[in-house]
């Protein structure tokens, strides 16, 4: 069966200097169904290039008359579309990393496994499919990913990503140049800032859109349960293993990783994480056998990574590999200007969710959020909106910077009281409504109240749920 699934035969350019070399990779491509051309140095290469537009271009590092790099950074210069995949000697790490932030869609270490080397190519000459086509055969500079003015219509994925602020711009515009590659990418900013929003857009960008993105709180897992949740495990490998399970890497095969937080993974398991991510092989608990994975890795942090590094808390080797690039979220301050337009998406979403009409946003409203520091950012703010929708009575909405901190000794109440042990109740019933998904009976049995207490408390003090009246209790 043919890997290439166009009519027209991928077009492949191979740059290596070692005739045997060349041979064995032509030979391999042309078994995958590939047109491939060869060149054994860079002049050769550029005359290739000049004359026909590739798929794919594979470079060896070291060529007599230069370096691979040489070629990646030219064609870049020239923002041709071919993605270029560099070979570089084994344990150059530094060769791979600084090839990656060159613009490499993929790296491979010499000497080439076949079986990668195939993957690899296959996952670089995909339909581009998503934001821009490659399009094959015609001679030329072709475009390449460039500013994010040239999208007539931005893909979903970033349109759910709200902000026209400057910096947001240069996040999404670095998110689409660097969806194309296989590279690794370190999200960081401060909670609530939309870091897994980038790496979702980062999959949804890239060609591997259409594979899974699977999602992973590194800090949220047991540490004796970790190397099964990420590697998988074999029945009977540990007590509970019943059967053949699939960890996360496998679950991810073709698409993105996400693992958040990833400044949480104990030293022993950034070990085992380095190790797979080098090989692009995991060994599942109690199997004997390495499987081959095709994932691509986004992590995330809210840390200063590096000052763990220094500190000995995170492997400066990992640190490397996971921070090829880098995208920096800024945190809510720094984009003022985006406010507006974020609490009316978030009052949409919540309208949504509720399945209740948007409320109308105030300028008072608006005012008072933009004078709080909202430290907790966009997720923050979301919060504030939804207590301010729960609260409401059908009027204007407003939010009261209720701190969540328990205050010392009983507060001041300066107006009606009646009014002010209204607000707390309502307060106490919103929370435990929603930490109970809106469960009625649970959330009455939490409180200690039974269900008719519970609707007539949530109908004296107007509060909306998002079920309706019974539908969402779990009682008959
Ligand atoms: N630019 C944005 N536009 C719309 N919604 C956003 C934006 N940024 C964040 N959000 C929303 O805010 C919430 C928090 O976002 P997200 O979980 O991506 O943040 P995070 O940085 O990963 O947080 P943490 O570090 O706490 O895991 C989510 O509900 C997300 O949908």
């Amino acid at each position: 069966m043919s890997a290439n699934p166009s009519p027209s035969p991928a077009q492949v350019l191979v740059v290596d200097d070692e005739p045997d070399l060349r041979d064995l990779y032509e030979l391999t491509l042309t078994r995958e169904g590939y047109h491939v051309d060869a060149a054994a140095n860079l002049a050769q290469a550029w005359l290739c290039l000049k004359e026909k537009r590739f798929d794919a271009v594979i470079t060896d590092m070291r060529l007599p008359d230069g370096l691979g790099m040489e070629l990646l950074t030219g064609m870049q210069a020239q923002q041709r579309a071919e993605r270029c995949i560099v070979m570089t000697a084994y344990g150059s790490a530094e060769n791979a990393v600084e090839a990656l932030k060159a613009g490499a869609f993929d790296y491979l270490t010499k000497p080439v496994d076949l079986k990668q080397f195939r993957t690899v190519v296959a996952s670089a000459i995909q339909d581009t499919g998503q934001i821009y086509k490659s399009g094959r055969g015609t001679p030329g500079p072709a475009k390449a990913a460039g500013a994010l003015d040239r999208l007539d219509s931005e893909p979903a994925s970033l349109r759910r990503m709200v902000g026209d602020s400057e910096p947001m711009r240069l996040v999404k515009q670095r998110i689409v140049k660097v969806a194309r590659s296989m590279a690794p990418v370190l999200v960081r900013g401060e909670s609530g800032t939309g870091k897994e929003l980038v790496a979702r857009a980062i999959h949804a960008c890239s060609h591997r859109a259409e594979a899974p993105f699977v999602a992973v709180n590194c800090g949220a897992i047991p540490e004796n349960l970790l190397e099964a949740e990420f590697f998988g495990a074999k029945k009977g490998s540990y007590t509970g293993a019943t059967q053949d399970r699939d960890g996360y890497f496998q679950a991810a095969r073709k698409g993105t990783l996400f693992l958040d937080e990833i400044g949480d993974l104990p030293l022993a398991m950034q070990s085992k994480l380095l190790r797979a991510i080098q090989e692009r092989s995991v060994r599942s608990l109690g199997s004997t056998q390495e499987d081959a994975v095709d994932v691509r890795i986004v992590s995330a942090t809210h840390k200063d990574l590096a000052a763990d590094v220094a500190a000995g808390r995170f492997r400066q080797d990992l640190f490397f590999r996971l921070n090829v690039i880098e995208i920096a979220v800024p945190p809510l301050r720094e984009r003022r200007s985006d406010l507006p337009a974020l609490c009316e998406a978030l009052l949409a979403k919540i309208a949504q969710e509720s399945d209740m009409p948007v409320p109308a946003l105030s300028s008072a409203l608006l005012a008072q959020l933009a004078s709080h520091p909202l430290s907790g950012n966009v997720r923050e703010l979301e919060n504030l909106l939804h207590r301010a929708v729960a609260l409401s009575d059908g009027s204007e909405l407003h939010v009261d910077f209720v701190p969540g901190q328990p205050s010392n000794g009983p507060p001041a109440v300066t107006g009606d009281l009646q009014s002010y042990l209204d607000q707390q109740e309502r307060e106490v019933l919103v929370k435990t409504l929603t930490e109970t998904g809106f469960n009625r009976t649970a959330a009455a049995a939490r409180l200690g109240l039974n269900l008719r207490q519970i609707r007539y408390r949530i109908a004296r003090l107007n509060i909306t749920t998002p079920f309706g009246d019974d539908a969402h209790d779990d009682t008959p």
